[in-house]
């Protein structure tokens, strides 16, 4: 049973950071209970406004339904109580509908709607699936802005008006003149999240657009370094947010940029880095290559964005 209504999940997303865990997976590459919800005590201990569960980073795309529903009761379970988990739906509009009633029935207090696999669809067919998905849960859900899922500002202003628990438009697409219209014509109707690969580098200037929040995936492995960058941006101390650019983000866009879905694969690269190792990413993605991944050890070390561990010092994988 959900604690928040979905409009009092939004006012709790809209503010804070958001985290989204990575998904751990052990040497045959099934899910490792322990090593997640060890994770996800970890990453909730820390002043979070929320946490998803088999988001992007957390390769919801690269799960079963059954392991999905699986991550978010095990998420649930190991949250501080004050953290709202929110699972993700993804697949067929039927595939979507069971996870987001699974995840409900867990215990999630909302739901990311991530875009349906493969097809092209027009803003009918995407009002339909997304609409199925609202009217399936009475929990708060939020549309993922991306690949075959684009969203016209109407079809969002079409969903809001029929289902009250519409609550958040999270953007991947990072057109701006998209981005102004669906805020333009949906006001504060909607809170809106940025959540475009590494997200630290587009929070400052999202923010003049209303993003006030964004998913961090590097929260993961470096949440002290993602709080404080997150604070800076809410402050507009734009100094200060220049200087955390330069110091680490930027080269870790560097490194990320080496391979393709990288941006998944660099997270689990530094949390085996950080001493916190939740397994390989499971295809389609690989992990980094050798020299990514001590090009990453050094930049989070010479960066002081984590401690290391001694014993990780040097070693090859
Ligand atoms: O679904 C997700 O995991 C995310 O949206 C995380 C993103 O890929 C992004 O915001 C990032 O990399 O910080």
């Amino acid at each position: 049973m959900a604690q928040f209504s979905p409009h009092e999940l939004a006012d709790r997303l809209k503010d804070g950071l958001l985290s989204f865990p990575a998904t751990a997976f052990d040497a045959q590459g099934e899910l490792a209970e322990t090593t997640y919800r060890d994770h996800i005590e970890w990453q909730s201990g820390f002043d979070v406004a929320g946490l998803f569960a088999a988001g992007g980073t957390g390769e919801g795309f690269s799960l079963t339904p059954e392991e999905n529903a699986l991550v978010t009761e095990w998420a649930v379970g190991s949250t501080r109580p004050e953290v709202p988990v929110l699972g993700s739906a993804s697949g067929s509009t039927k595939q979507a509908i069971r996870c987001a009633r699974a995840a409900e029935q867990a215990g999630a207090e909302g739901i990311l709607l991530l875009p349906p696999y493969l097809t092209e669809c027009d803003q009918d067919g995407l009002l339909e699936h997304a609409s199925a998905v609202c009217s399936a849960v009475n929990i708060g859900v939020i549309v993922y802005n991306r690949a075959n899922a684009i969203y016209s500002a109407e079809t969002i202003a079409r969903l809001a008006e029929k289902h009250p628990n519409l609550v958040g438009f999270k953007d991947a697409l990072g057109d701006i003149e998209h981005l102004a219209r669906v805020t333009a014509v949906n006001g504060d109707r909607l809170f809106y999240l940025g959540g475009l690969p590494t997200a630290e580098t587009y929070a400052l200037p999202l923010l003049q657009m209303g993003v006030s929040t964004y998913s961090s995936a590097m929260f993961n492995f470096v949440p002290d370094f993602a709080l404080e960058f997150y604070a800076d941006v809410r402050r507009l101390d734009h100094a200060a947010v220049q200087e955390k650019l330069h110091r680490f983000v930027l080269p870790y866009l560097d490194i990320r940029d080496r391979g393709k879905g990288y941006g998944v694969s660099i997270i689990k690269a530094g949390l085996r880095i950080v001493g916190h190792d939740c397994g390989s990413v499971r295809p389609p993605l690989h992990d980094l290559r050798e020299q990514d991944y001590h090009d990453l050890e050094r930049l989070v070390r010479a960066a002081n964005v984590a401690d290391v561990p001694t014993t990780q010092k040097g070693e090859t994988r």
